[in-house]
């Protein structure tokens, strides 16, 4: 065992989170897609989170950038200034590829092939409308989350028979949030948080997780962490634990009904400030 959870930490985050605005992130940022045409929006979000990982390169300080922005960030902001080049049919054929993706991006022969799977399976199978998709899975989050992860292999995120399956719940978060009292999407709740490599660092940050000296190392002195390996799930599963604690202690304490995918963005959001490194294991999943 290399992570505690501290439940002294979770009563004080949760204290000050009760006194925050809890509502979903409405994903209306500068960077991302604006428009009022759902299935332009809903491919722009299937698109991009089909090439949503690993924006580092060899530390947690080297990060892919575009413009003024970084990371993730970056990669949406450079996604949207291509907007026009997001053609399903010259994804698919390979055509745009070239074009779409930056040269800066990591792990680009990765992406491509993310990008043209995106692309084919969506024209194969769903007609070419993530709008579609939703419908068959009659916008049932974890049903959307289900057949995006059997239709799209790159998607799938399952480890040891846990399914974190971070890239689809993410794109299912982002459909909810921006659709806003719109959204068909049902049981939201059920979804998990996000087991990215930003969500552990914050939750750390507020001491809810904490490390043994092993991970402590590890982590601080940048070495990589084997996707797959026992240290990589530990990460992934005491996130998700720690921001289901999290929750319970809202609704327990604070009488405020709040599920783990809804506060994910909100804390996510907090590794901005944070000046101590993230575990990096080179992955597709996140
Ligand atoms: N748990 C969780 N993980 C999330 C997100 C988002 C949201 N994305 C964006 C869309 C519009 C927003 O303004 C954001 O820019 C990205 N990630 C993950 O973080 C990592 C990138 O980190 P960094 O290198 O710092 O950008 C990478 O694994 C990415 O997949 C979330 O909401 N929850």
């Amino acid at each position: 065992m290399n992570i505690e959870i501290f439940s002294e930490s979770i009563k004080k985050l949760a204290d000050q989170l009760s006194r925050c605005n809890l509502s979903f992130h409405r994903w209306n940022d500068r960077h991302l897609l604006d428009s009022n045409d759902v299935e332009e929006i809903a491919q722009f979000f299937f698109i991009g989170n089909s090439i949503n990982y690993k924006f580092w390169y060899n530390s947690s300080q080297q990060k892919y950038k575009y413009k003024n922005y970084t990371g993730s960030a970056a990669m949406w902001a450079s996604m949207k200034d291509k907007k026009k080049l997001i053609n399903l049919e010259s994804i698919a054929s390979g055509n745009n590829i070239e074009m779409i993706l930056d040269p800066l991006l990591p792990m680009r022969t990765e992406r491509t092939k993310s990008l043209l799977e995106a692309g084919e399976v969506l024209l194969d199978s769903f007609s070419g409308s993530v709008l579609k998709l939703c419908d068959q899975a009659e916008w049932h989050a974890p049903t959307i989350v289900e057949i995006i992860t059997e239709h799209f292999p790159m998607w799938k995120d399952q480890q040891r028979k846990i399914k974190f399956n971070k890239r689809a719940q993410l794109f299912v978060a982002m459909l909810h949030g921006k659709l806003g009292a719109e959204s068909k999407i049902r049981d939201i709740d059920k979804l998990s948080c996000l087991a990215d490599y930003q969500l552990p660092r914050v939750l750390r940050h507020f001491g809810v997780l904490n490390y043994s000296n092993k991970l402590t190392q590890t982590i601080d002195n940048e070495i990589l962490i084997c996707r797959d390996s026992d240290l990589e799930i530990e990460i992934r599963l005491a996130t998700i634990e720690a921001m289901d604690l999290i929750c319970d202690e809202l609704k327990i304490k604070h009488n405020l009904r709040v599920s783990p995918i809804q506060l994910d963005y909100i804390l996510w959001a907090q590794a901005k400030g944070i000046s101590k490194p993230h575990h990096l294991t080179p992955t597709i999943a996140y």
